[in-house]
């Protein structure tokens, strides 16, 4: 693979693309590298060992016709003004894409090649140019749950998550740190010379519900409360979150035909960077435990299966533990009220690596080992 470029290498999905692609040594495999940008074009670009082009502007499309492959942690709004002009305009490259915008088209994969490496294989010998990243809860959750999809064992599934507050990006993560800041201040006299509780408590809420509280991102506060409603309304009471775990997971898996059925509720917590998830799963069958716990952990080397005991599973199956990492911890496992055939699940993982960067990485990855 000759030239590669990249857009939105300096947001936050595009920095951990960075960074992973510095620590996997993927820029080793890449020629002539080319940095773009929607602001800064003739800047300087990221320092990645090697010497590189200034800035390009990434809405280009002769700049942009010169390359090999593009990835784009950009966003949608980029996607939709770019790509379809890119591709009348004859460009045959490959085209990788954080953005949800082309992850349904009928000429696109979507990439999660732990899970779906046959599709994506299957893809490439068939011609497939556009490969897109998945949704984070969905990634996440094939992930962990990756192992029990491949047995075919799953006849339904719920996905209650909570997710962090950097699916919302960088601006949504400062405004709960402020948000969680602005709390403490307000009961700081109270809270740290051990103050009647309840006095501390009405204060709380009213600083809560209060104007001092930043929400010009969120809209409302999200420290000390929750959101539960992610991404816009559809007409069935669904929010477009909580559609994307059906379609994508089973556009995946390859099996939009004989689609697996898949709901939740979505929900935003005060989490930084990880995404997790309470699963009810219907299985086809009353299986063992312990074989459920063999087919979850053998389905890929990140996921690990955590014991269903409270140390452990406080001290390892949570955001705090597993934010900055790969691993994909998944716990709680134990049959439910309901019957045999009923399993109860919880995961967390890091949804700006697994959620976000690291399958374009590795689809680039493939791209350029096979070139
Ligand atoms: N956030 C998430 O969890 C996920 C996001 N995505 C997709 O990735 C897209 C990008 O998301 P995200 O990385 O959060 O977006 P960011 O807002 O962090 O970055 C997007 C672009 O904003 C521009 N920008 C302007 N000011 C700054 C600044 N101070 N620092 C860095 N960049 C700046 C940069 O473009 P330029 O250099 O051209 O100015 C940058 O590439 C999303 O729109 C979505 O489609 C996908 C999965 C998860
Ligand atoms: N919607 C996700 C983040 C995201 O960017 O999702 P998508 O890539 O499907 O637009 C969240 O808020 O947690």
């Amino acid at each position: 693979m000759k030239r590669v470029g990249f857009v939105g290498w300096r947001g936050m999905v595009g920095s951990v693309l960075m960074q992973r692609m510095m620590e996997e040594r993927d820029f080793d495999f890449i020629d002539e590298p080319v940095f773009f940008t929607t602001s800064q074009v003739g800047g300087a670009g990221p320092d990645i060992g090697k010497s590189i082009p200034a800035l390009k502007d990434a809405t280009n499309i002769e700049e942009l016709k010169t390359m090999d492959a593009i990835i784009s942690c950009q966003g949608g709004d980029y996607t939709k003004e770019v790509f379809s002009k890119l591709r009348e305009s004859g460009w045959q490259g490959y085209w990788i894409d954080a953005a949800s915008s082309l992850r349904m088209a009928d000429d696109s994969i979507i990439v999660l090649d732990p899970v779906n490496r046959q599709v994506i294989d299957k893809g490439l010998a068939a011609g497939v140019k556009n490969f897109i990243g998945g949704n984070c809860t969905v990634s996440l959750m094939l992930m962990g749950l990756g192992g029990l999809f491949k047995s075919g064992q799953i006849e339904w599934l719920t996905s209650m998550t909570y997710q962090a507050a950097s699916g919302g990006g960088a601006r949504h993560m400062r405004e709960l740190i402020s948000q969680m800041g602005v709390i403490h201040n307000s009961v700081a006299d109270k809270v740290d010379v051990n103050g009647a509780i309840l006095d501390i408590d009405k204060r709380v809420a009213e600083t809560i519900r209060g104007a001092n509280m930043p929400v010009d991102n969120f809209g409302v506060p999200l420290a000390g409360s929750l959101i539960p409603w992610i991404d816009v309304a559809l007409e069935n009471g669904q929010s477009k979150e909580e559609w994307k775990g059906f379609v994508e997971t089973n556009k995946i898996l390859g099996r939009s035909e004989s689609p697996i059925p898949i709901d939740g509720t979505c929900v935003r917590i005060g989490a930084m960077r990880c995404h997790s998830q309470a699963f009810t799963i219907k299985l086809k069958q009353n299986l063992p435990i312990d074989e459920i716990e063999a087919m979850i952990g053998e389905a890929n080397d990140w996921v690990k299966v955590v014991p269903n005991s409270r140390d452990i599973t406080a001290a390892e199956l949570t955001p705090a533990k597993v934010t900055g990492t790969l691993s994909v911890p998944v716990g709680r496992l134990r049959k439910m009220n309901m019957g045999g055939q009923y399993l109860n699940a919880f995961s967390v993982g890091d949804q700006l690596l697994w959620g976000a960067a690291e399958p374009l990485r590795r689809m680039l990855r493939i791209l350029l080992e096979q070139a």
